[in-house]
């Protein structure tokens, strides 16, 4: 049936009721204008099929620096794909084929010579369940830059500082360096691992439904930390809530059976979105 205006307008009303914005401005640097400036990840008719199968079809989006994004759709729709396809975690998966282009800064990351090991550390990614090494919470921390070489104990003291401090996790740790991180609560471990990805000093950090499987206290310390990142680190983050992705995300990109539906601002997608696929999802009538 089609939409009238007036049942358009109630809906997107009801959509304004179900998603409430987080009230912090808008950083300076989220202004159009400065949107004008290079994007960090480039999406550009950008396909991954595994064999036969389509996980996400002919993509092309532009991804800023120093900003949250969020990846919303229905299960199914591609949204951990595209995200797994930035640092190519998906490669690890057999018969996987990728068409089209997606650079990260400036760099084709299906490029034949792309060296996965940097492109990890440049694009690091925390995942829905914490998975901390089992090791001490200080060599979780010490892994990634140890990786790149660095050998001088005072220097893996400071990066491991330096990270556990930024993420939010030094005052509750920092009498324990050598306990194991197993021994931490789940939302402790999740801001470990967050951690551990910035200590390899990346330029983005992708998140996939970081907080699902924690409770929504360790959920709130993880979004501020989110909002505190933001300056410092493109970030893009998979999440099925979309409170979460109104209250974190500037940008919001809604995809659906693989494909990139909409992509704007994360209040023109939830209050007035230019798709009625995406009204449809944001108001919940389906998905
Ligand atoms: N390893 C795999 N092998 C084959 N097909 C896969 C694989 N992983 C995902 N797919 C398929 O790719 C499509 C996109 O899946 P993906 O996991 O990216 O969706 P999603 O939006 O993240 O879903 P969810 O919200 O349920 O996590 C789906 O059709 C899925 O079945």
């Amino acid at each position: 049936m089609p939409t009238t205006a007036a049942s358009s307008e109630a809906t997107r009303s009801d959509a304004r009721m179900r998603v409430t914005f987080a009230n912090r401005p808008v950083p300076e640097s989220k202004t159009p204008a400065a949107e004008c400036s290079c994007p960090v990840i480039r999406s550009n008719g950008f396909s991954l099929y595994y064999g036969a199968k389509i996980g996400v079809k002919d993509i092309t989006m532009e991804i800023y620096p120093c900003s949250v994004t969020s990846i919303i759709g229905p299960s199914g729709c591609g949204k951990s794909t595209f995200l797994r396809s930035i640092n190519r975690m998906n490669d690890l998966i057999p018969h996987v084929r990728a068409e089209g282009l997606l650079e990260v800064d400036g760099q084709n990351v299906y490029d034949k010579r792309t060296n996965l090991v940097n492109l990890r550390q440049q694009v690091g990614m925390v995942f829905q369940k914490p998975n901390p090494f089992p090791k001490s919470i200080f060599d979780n921390v010490a892994y990634g830059p140890r990786l790149q070489g660095v050998k001088r104990k005072d220097a893996l003291q400071h990066v491991v500082e330096q990270s556990l401090k930024a993420a939010a996790i030094w005052d509750e740790v920092k009498d324990d360096l050598r306990k194991s991180a197993l021994a931490l609560s789940g939302g402790q471990q999740q801001r470990l691992c967050i951690a551990r990805a910035l200590a390899t000093r990346p330029r983005v950090l992708l998140m996939d439904e970081p907080c699902s499987a924690l409770d929504p206290i360790a959920t709130g310390r993880i979004e501020d930390l989110i909002g505190q990142l933001q300056s410092t680190y493109t970030i893009v983050i998979v999440t099925h809530n979309m409170q979460q992705a109104a209250r974190v995300s500037e940008r919001a990109a809604f995809f659906c059976l693989g494909e990139l539906i909409e992509y704007d601002r994360t209040e023109k997608i939830f209050s007035n979105p230019e798709m009625k696929q995406t009204e449809d999802y944001v108001t919940g009538r389906f998905g």
